[in-house]
């Protein structure tokens, strides 16, 4: 049975409609990210699964009940925001445990439960110190925390991370996938990064325009990609995609035996070979582990990733190859066609 399921759900403002019709199933114990660009939905999704917001049709299920009509604090959901939300004037361990005292919970239980919950976080040491005294991971590891405490089976993130610079982004991606794990929650993690998504996910949900654009795991989304927007949103730098006419790619007379409007090919998945196909380098990036080459072939732009060892300049003649398995081709609306042909570029 799924932890939360949406059938049909779809949420307008006006005359503006942020979702429609979303059909979705998060299994118990994943971690599940809503990832897309700014605007697309991913706040509204959650909301609607937490119950601060109604969905204007639809139905959303826990445990397969219905709990559409079902206050928030009622379905027994943990959420954790970007801003945290703490309390400035309470103590970390006030703050932890401020939901339990509200609902009256036995004061030797509440001892317990923070006393477990800081020791899972690493906040044993802390527990006296007002939220100013602490670091932005720590002040997330509270909000954390606070989440945990309440033993919720669901817990809702909306880009919880967002304020952490990017190393402790990095560590606490670890930490709180590993929580997730040893506690066998069902989290719903919001992010616009899909370096995050790709990191922490068992299941991704890409949206785009209030629409699923593609469901499943990071591997399925970057080697499979439903669509040139899940293509171009999913992987650094993203898919290069070509536009083909009548064979070719545009602007040149080099064929390509795909029967596609669009050729799309990883940056890393592009090698150089004396038998592939010929291209111009217009400008180079070095990233030391990687050499980021911009090149031109017909007056298509195509980003290459090799390896930092290589050498080259703006201006050289190169010839590039990549396996047929690796070429993906999209009709003229950007859908997948599921087929694999060889390259032109194969090496003699
Ligand atoms: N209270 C509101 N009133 C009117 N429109 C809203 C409201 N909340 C959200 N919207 C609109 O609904 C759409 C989806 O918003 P939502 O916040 O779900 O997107 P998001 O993907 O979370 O974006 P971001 O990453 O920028 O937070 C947007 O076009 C937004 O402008």
């Amino acid at each position: 049975m799924s932890a939360i399921e949406l059938v049909g759900v779809s949420k307008s403002w006006g005359s503006s409609t942020a979702l429609e019709a979303i059909n979705l199933r998060i299994e118990q114990g994943t971690f599940c990210v809503l990832l897309g660009p700014s605007g697309c939905g991913k706040s509204s999704t959650l909301r609607i699964m937490a119950g601060l917001e109604s969905a204007s049709t639809g139905r959303v299920l826990m445990d397969g009940r219905d709990i559409t009509q079902v206050s928030p604090a009622q379905r027994g959901m943990a959420m954790v925001f970007q801003n945290y939300a703490l309390f400035p004037h309470l103590s970390v361990a006030d703050n932890i445990t401020f939901g339990l005292s509200v609902r009256k919970t036995p004061a030797a239980e509440i001892t317990r439960r923070l006393k477990e919950t800081a020791a899972l976080l690493g906040l044993s040491s802390l527990l006296a110190r007002r939220p100013s005294q602490l670091s932005g991971g720590q002040q997330q590891r509270v909000a954390l925390g606070r989440a945990l405490v309440a033993q919720a089976k669901v817990c809702l993130m909306d880009e919880p991370l967002s304020n952490l610079d990017a190393q402790l982004r990095q560590d606490m991606r670890r930490e709180l996938r590993d929580i997730q794990r040893q506690l066998g929650l069902t989290v719903v993690y919001v992010t616009h990064d899909q370096s995050e998504a790709m990191s922490m996910a068992d299941q991704v949900v890409l949206l785009n325009r209030g629409r699923i654009e593609q469901v499943g795991t990071p591997r399925d989304l970057y080697t499979q990609p439903a669509s040139t927007f899940a293509a171009r949103f999913v992987g650094t730098p993203p898919m290069n995609l070509l536009t083909l006419e009548q064979g070719r790619i545009a602007g040149s007379e080099i064929a390509i035996p795909l029967d596609a409007a669009i050729l799309g090919v990883r940056p890393e998945a592009i090698h150089l070979h004396p038998g592939g196909l010929p291209a111009v380098v217009q400008s180079l990036e070095y990233l030391g582990a990687d050499l980021l080459l911009h090149c031109h072939i017909g007056n298509q732009s195509l980003r290459v990733r090799l390896d930092g060892q290589h050498h080259a300049a703006a201006g050289d003649q190169v010839r590039l190859h990549w396996s047929p398995a690796e070429a993906h081709g999209f009709d003229s609306a950007g859908q997948r066609i599921h087929t694999h042909h060889s390259p032109a570029s194969t090496p003699s």
